[in-house]
């Protein structure tokens, strides 16, 4: 199979666009091939629905795969729907990032005393993160079924390039195995009988709907948790901004409590958060969205083969100097804040074709307001709370830049730093 690359972000605004000869969705089958579910299930998730069907709406009767998109938009674009999901995020947030919590949670801790604690980064970041989104987004009675879920998907998600690569199975038995566990809990919990009726209906059973579930459990869990990790390091990293995030989200508190958690939401308001989400995004994202040419198509004067893959890798966008401006390797924020003088890159830089972290079109992450929304609450609280030093003089951890993800990069092994938190003295306000 050839691999088409567009390079330019004019061309990638037509790969977006066409949906009639290039298609996700095989990218998409293809992954829950892998990850287990059989052919009929594929063709059962992806043949049309009646429009008068029971439940979910379905006025342009369409599959229950695609219907599946509609829902995650339903339930996470701005609505009452997220706000709720918000407000579940914002009280755990506050309820674990606690001194107390801390010491019962992390057993990965370097050091705990009665009034500090001392944690590695990447491995604290992802195993709160994880824990975050399950619960969220499936409650306690999932969060009892598997006490090691959050374990068995960190290992497992730090070797999904093996799973992507396709590794022969005697060669990927240590991504494979907590793979089949988390399936495992998902399946018990959805042995509830009254939980996705739509796909029993169709005859979908508990172990195909635990798989196709399993996506829906990984989408949410496998970018946060290093987005927050990176945002985190290079706050760490540069003393700078670290503080004045702290001031900018102080508004937002009253005391410990966060009191107006949208505050941290608004740009006008909070410019340097955004700045600083935009440039983490920018500088951690390794993800590319990918097509399959379904009849001959012509891109950018060029004609792509049916039955070949059309690649738009974002980093490359993200690192146009034409676009992003100057040193574009370094950490700058301020890249975002620009006034469209001339002197820096232009204003609305987030609305550029080349600024693409959520991918874009019709399969553009529907996850990414709650994202944010996580990882800056749980900054801003975390700052709010605690100060926080680097233990030592780590140097700054290395990207693994050379396999393959979903999204953001991870670290490279050994590459995890220690942070120690103590309880701020006096919070004023
Ligand atoms: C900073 C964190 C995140 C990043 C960087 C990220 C990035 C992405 C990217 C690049 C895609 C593929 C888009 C494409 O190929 O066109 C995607 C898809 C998706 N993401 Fe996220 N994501 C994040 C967080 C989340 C969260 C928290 C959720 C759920 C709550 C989520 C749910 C989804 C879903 C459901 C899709 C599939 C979209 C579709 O096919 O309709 N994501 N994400």
């Amino acid at each position: 199979m050839t691999f088409y690359v567009v390079t330019s972000a004019k061309h990638s605004a037509e790969v977006y666009r066409n949906t009639n000869t290039l298609s996700f969705e095989n990218f998409v089958q293809g992954l829950m091939r892998t990850n287990g579910n059989t052919d009929r299930v594929i063709r059962v998730m992806y043949a049309a629905l009646p429009n008068n069907k029971p439940g979910f709406p379905n006025p342009q009767g369409d599959s229950l795969g695609v219907l599946a998109q509609k829902m995650h938009i339903h339930q996470l674009h701005p609505g009452e729907n997220l706000v709720s999901l918000q407000k579940a995020v914002q009280v755990w947030i506050s309820g674990n990032v606690t001194m107390r919590a801390l010491q019962e949670t992390c057993s990965f801790a370097k050091s705990k005393t009665p009034s500090s604690i001392e944690m590695p980064v990447y491995q604290w970041c992802s195993n709160y993160f994880v824990r975050l989104g399950q619960h969220v987004y499936f409650g306690q009675t999932l969060d009892d079924i598997g006490p090691t879920l959050t374990d068995d998907f960190f290992v497992f998600d730090e070797l999904i390039w093996k799973m992507l690569y396709q590794y022969p199975s005697f060669l990927s038995h240590d991504m494979s195995r907590p793979r089949t566990r988390i399936i495992a809990s998902l399946k018990q919990y959805f042995q509830a009988p009254r939980r996705n009726g739509e796909m029993r209906a169709l005859g979908i059973d508990d172990e195909d709907l635990a798989v196709l579930v399993f996506h829906l459990y990984f989408a949410i869990n496998t970018n946060t948790r290093k987005t927050v990790f990176w945002l985190l390091t290079y706050l760490l990293h540069n003393p700078s901004y670290l503080e004045a995030y702290r001031q900018e989200t102080g508004p937002a508190f009253q005391g410990h409590d966060l009191v107006d958690p949208h505050y941290i939401q608004d740009p006008a308001k909070c410019p340097l958060v955004d700045a600083v989400w935009n440039e983490t995004l920018r500088l951690s994202g390794w993800s590319a969205s990918v097509r399959l040419v379904t009849r001959d198509t012509v891109i950018g004067g060029k004609r792509l083969r049916a039955g070949h893959r059309v690649m738009v890798p974002h980093r490359l966008l993200h690192f146009d100097e034409a676009v992003f401006g100057a040193d574009i390797h370094a950490f700058w924020p301020e890249r975002w804040m620009a006034k469209g003088d001339g002197e820096h890159p232009p204003a609305n830089l987030t609305r550029s074709p080349s600024w693409r972290p959520f991918g874009a079109g019709k399969t553009m992450c529907s996850g990414r307001f709650l994202a944010r929304f996580s990882v800056t609450t749980l900054v801003a609280t975390l700052l709010r709370r605690f100060n926080v030093e680097l233990v030592g003089s780590p140097k700054f951890p290395r990207a693994d830049e050379g396999r393959p993800v979903l999204g953001i990069m991870s670290i490279k092994e050994g590459d995890d730093f220690t942070v120690r938190l103590t309880p701020m003295e006096s919070v004023s306000n």
